[in-house]
């Protein structure tokens, strides 16, 4: 009556909003990073949700239980800082779907499972494309929106040490309840360009160039992309949050002292 799984975080380079009354169909267009720091989530019989030993409440994860139908003590533990653009909130939503399901013994698919905490964090305003995102892991490329059925994925084949730098939080349902028309023609774009050659550098230069294009750029954080430039690397923007990523080792070259991790390239999964 315990499980656990591992769901990789997820950095966003560049998107476009694809809102649908139906939540399977709602979701993003984009390319972003899996990365191997994700969350961790157990799931047992009992009450309540805690991230790092403290008592939370995130939306998608009770979504998740009311639409398993279970009742459970779910613990999540991530290296991650949430809201900062790292999909925490879909890492913890898959992760209780996956859990539960092992614990409970429920017998759901994992295209199902996946359905679910993608519908949990669209309807919960907090995410559109993390989820599918993190349940296929490596560098993937959404190139139709949806949950698995309806969205349709690729990816960029390759293996990188990734940085990132969190400078501050940045509300994820206050951006996607806002104008998104220019910032899905730039996410467009971008990804028409990486399906075109698609390869890490020119994922990251579609995503700096995206960071320009959305307007969501700070002073801080465009003082850090700028610095990486200078030094001769490619940073940009995880979406979103007030945050630098970088594949390679340009934010420390800049000087800077970042969190290090890598392309995971396996997707979501039970712990043994
Ligand atoms: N202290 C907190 N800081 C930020 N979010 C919090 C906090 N406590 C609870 N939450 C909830 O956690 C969720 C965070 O979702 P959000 O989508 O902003 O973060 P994320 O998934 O980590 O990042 P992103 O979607 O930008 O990649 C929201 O549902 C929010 O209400
Ligand atoms: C909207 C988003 C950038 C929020 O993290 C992400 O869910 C995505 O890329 O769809």
């Amino acid at each position: 009556m315990e499980a656990t799984a591992f769901v990789p975080g997820h950095v966003t380079g560049f998107f476009s909003a694809h809102p649908h009354e139906d939540p399977n169909r709602a979701g993003s267009r984009g390319g972003g990073v899996a990365l191997s720091h994700g969350v961790e989530t157990t799931v047992r019989e009992g009450s309540g949700l805690t991230l790092d030993g403290e008592a939370i409440a995130v939306g998608p994860v009770e979504r998740v239980l009311d639409a398993l139908g279970v009742e459970a003590r779910v613990a999540c533990e991530t290296p991650l800082p949430l809201g900062s653009g790292f999909g925490v909130s879909g890492a913890m939503a898959l992760g209780t779907a996956l859990a539960a399901n092992a614990a409970f013994g429920l017998a759901r698919s994992e295209n199902d499972l996946t359905a679910l905490a993608h519908r949990a964090e669209v309807e919960s305003g907090t995410g559109l494309g993390d989820v599918v995102a993190q349940a296929r892991g490596g560098v993937p490329l959404r190139l139709e929106p949806g949950a698995p059925g309806h969205g349709a994925m690729d990816g960029v084949p390759g293996r990188s040490r990734v940085e990132y730098l969190a400078l501050g939080e940045l509300s994820t349902e206050d951006v996607l309840a806002g104008d998104t028309d220019a910032l899905s023609a730039a996410g467009e774009r971008a990804l028409a360009t990486v399906r075109e050659t698609p390869t890490l550098p020119a994922f990251m230069d579609a995503s700096r160039a995206f960071a320009d294009g959305a307007g969501l750029l700070t002073d801080d954080l465009r003082d850090v992309l700028d610095a990486v430039a200078e030094a001769g690397g490619t940073a940009s923007m995880a979406m979103l949050g007030e945050t630098a990523f970088c594949l390679g080792t340009g934010l420390s070259d800049a000087g800077y002292d970042p969190a290090v991790c890598r392309i995971h390239p396996p997707g979501a999964g039970l712990s043994d």
